[in-house]
């Protein structure tokens, strides 16, 4: 994977992306865990996470991801639409059994350094992206929509951080992309709280920007959003998302390695097992109430 690549002609230099000198491998072609659709016509491409049942995160998704987002960085997309193809879930969040019961180091590593990777990716990327938050969107589901540049979502669903009520304290980075789209206060109490809020409250407090009623909607008000861009020059585009989101993108490329290593040590822990453990419990007993 050519790193330098997605941040050609940046002012972020490519060697700190190079930092753990991860290479693409496309793992599951066959599975097909990420749907790409361009349109020709308006050079827009809708990326679909095809992970059924939930769309949860595991290492080989993230991978897919990264693959994707190189290809549109190749392709020169006009922009991004991110999506679910999944029924009513946008994304359920990291994949619990990557973290439980006990995963390998070799693994948990690898996982984080992927999800950290498709962050960067997504949170970097020259062309403008929308996520389109067709279903519940929990902690890693936020966390994709918060690192778009926009925001839409369907009414009646879900969205938030719900790490802290499970007794885990979300990572710094993600803290950032957060208070990139809400006013530090408001950033801070969905934090504490761990609430999941609804479409409305979600639009209320500015976490999403519009509520759409479907998928036709959404689309077009992707499209105005893009439209929006189309007299910038695309260079001088994406180098002013670039360093403005800079200091962000610097917290974690500087500090790969020890955000992962605290994130194995802390999901080892057997209190942490434990609390994950009956929370994963919680979630299948629900289906039998
Ligand atoms: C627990 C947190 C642990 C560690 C976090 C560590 C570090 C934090 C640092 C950084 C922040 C970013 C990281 C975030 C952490 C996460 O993302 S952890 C995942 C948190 N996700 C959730 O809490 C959501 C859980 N899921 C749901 O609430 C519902 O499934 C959902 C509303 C999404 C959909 O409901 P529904 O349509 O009714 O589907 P089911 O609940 O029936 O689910 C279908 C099957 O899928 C299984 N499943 C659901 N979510 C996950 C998941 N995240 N991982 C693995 N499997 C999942 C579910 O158990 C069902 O399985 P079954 O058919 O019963 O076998």
């Amino acid at each position: 994977m050519n790193f330098s690549r997605l941040i050609k002609n940046c002012s972020i230099p490519s060697r700190w992306l190079l930092a753990n000198n991860i290479r693409y491998q496309s793992s599951s072609a066959a599975q097909n865990l990420i749907q790409v659709d361009i349109n020709e016509e308006t050079g827009v491409s809708v990326v679909s996470l095809n992970r059924k049942p939930v769309n949860s995160l595991s290492l080989e998704l993230f991978k897919d991801f990264c693959g994707v987002m190189d290809d549109l960085e190749r392709e020169k997309v006009r922009g991004m639409v991110l999506k679910s193809s999944c029924d009513n879930v946008f994304s359920s969040g990291l994949d619990i059994t990557e973290l439980y019961p006990n995963p390998s180091e070799e693994r948990f590593e690898a996982f984080w350094l992927w999800f950290q990777e498709s962050w960067l990716k997504l949170y970097a990327s020259s062309f403008p992206t929308v996520a389109f938050v067709n279903g519940h969107a929990p902690a890693g589901g936020c966390v994709f929509a918060i690192s778009c540049e926009y925001r839409l979502m369907l009414p009646y669903y879900k969205i938030g951080l719900n790490e802290a009520p499970v007794g885990i304290v979300a990572t710094e980075w993600v803290m950032n992309s957060l208070r990139a789209v809400l006013p530090g206060k408001n950033a801070e109490r969905l934090l504490t709280s761990g609430r999941l809020l609804d479409t409305q409250e979600a639009f209320d407090i500015g976490l999403i920007d519009q509520i759409v009623n479907n998928e036709e909607e959404a689309m077009a008000r992707s499209e105005e959003f893009f439209a929006t861009f189309d007299n910038v020059p695309k260079l001088a585009r994406a180098l002013t998302k670039q360093v403005y989101r800079k200091n962000d993108l610097n917290q974690l490329i500087k500090n790969r390695s020890s955000d992962a290593k605290q994130f194995l040590n802390h999901i080892l822990r057997p209190e942490t097992q434990k609390i994950i453990g009956s929370y994963f419990k919680s979630l299948k007993d629900r289906k039998k109430d």
